[in-house]
């Protein structure tokens, strides 16, 4: 295996970068100070690709590398790689669904929780001595709230099991109704947020996601509503949300994920119904290890000719 060129495309986990280091002929394209030098030099040598939320595999890079056989996605999101492209040519694909399930419907309920608790205001009226002065105002209720989910997948699925664990009533949309679940079932996202406190993007990016939150669904959430995303920022017109919460059409966010990640919107940065976290979904030691575990051995099962963990394409 250490003859085979892996190309990783960004920086990840360091000990995903240790485990291919130690298995593959392993290029790291940020490393390089031209990319296309390095990709003209290399382009016979490279097999796989290791790409992320944030650089995946695009029609550009695929077609630079002609001997590319594979690519391992380090997420489960597979928006950054050019799936049609690799079905054309036969490449393979993999992403890590499973193992960060539990993690992003943790944090989705974390979200909701510090949306509707102000935790971080609360945490900010101590540190700041304010608490001295007068005690925090009073906030909202989780438990017992209606929560609509958009995408009814693994992660869809596990935030409607926590939720319910908070006596929520549970409703969802996604592109056909699921016969295994008696949670009730909107077609129309607008009927969906009509008819729900927390409404919760957990749906895959694809062409007909984009931009599934819309003024529209904006308004029909209206101003005690919330909006909780751990899916991607392009699910969001952003700059409708944005208005929205500074208008106050909007009861509050929970944001994992922007349009232009690293970049999150600053105008948000003194409204407190909003909490920001910096795409940390399922950034944890246990399931970084799980994810990468994963990548591995799905590049080994490729190369040794066996069927694939978690194949996509
Ligand atoms: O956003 C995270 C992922 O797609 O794994």
């Amino acid at each position: 295996m250490e003859t085979i060129g892996v190309l990783m495309t960004c920086p990840m986990y360091s000990y995903l970068e240790q485990e291919l280091e130690a298995r593959f002929n392993l290029f790291k394209l940020w490393q390089q100070p031209s990319k296309a030098d390095f990709l003209k030099t290399n382009q016979h040598k490279i097999k796989a690709i290791v790409g992320n939320t944030k650089i995946g595999a695009d029609a550009e890079l695929i077609d630079a590398l002609p001997k590319l056989e594979f690519v391992a996605s380090y997420s489960v999101g597979l928006d950054k790689i050019d799936l049609k492209k690799c079905e054309e040519k036969g490449i393979r694909v993999t992403n890590t669904p499973d193992v960060l399930t539990d993690d992003v419907a943790d944090l989705a309920i974390g979200l909701i929780l510090g949306v509707l608790r102000r935790i971080c205001a609360c945490d900010g009226h101590v540190r700041s001595g304010k608490w001295r002065e007068a005690d925090f105002k009073l906030t909202t209720k989780f438990s017992g709230k209606s929560v609509g989910i958009i995408g009814l997948g693994r992660i869809g699925a596990a935030i409607a099991k926590r939720a319910e664990a908070f006596s929520c009533s549970i409703s969802y949309h996604s592109r056909s109704q699921k016969p295994y679940t008696n949670y009730k079932y909107y077609s129309n996202v607008i009927d969906l947020a009509k008819n729900c406190q927390i409404l919760v993007v957990a749906c895959a990016l694809t062409e007909e996601t984009q931009h599934i939150i819309n003024r529209d669904v904006i308004d029909a959430l209206g101003p005690k509503g919330i909006l909780i995303n751990i899916g991607r920022g392009a699910h969001v017109d952003e700059p409708e949300l944005v208005s929205a919460l500074l208008e106050g059409r909007l009861g509050g966010a929970g944001l994992d994920v922007y349009g232009n990640e690293p970049e999150a919107p600053e105008q948000l940065f003194g409204l407190d119904n909003v909490v920001l976290l910096p795409h940390v979904g399922s950034d944890t030691i246990e399931t970084s290890n799980a994810m990468a575990d994963l990548v591995i051995a799905n590049l080994e099962a490729h190369f040794n000719s066996k069927p694939l963990l978690t194949p996509v394409v």
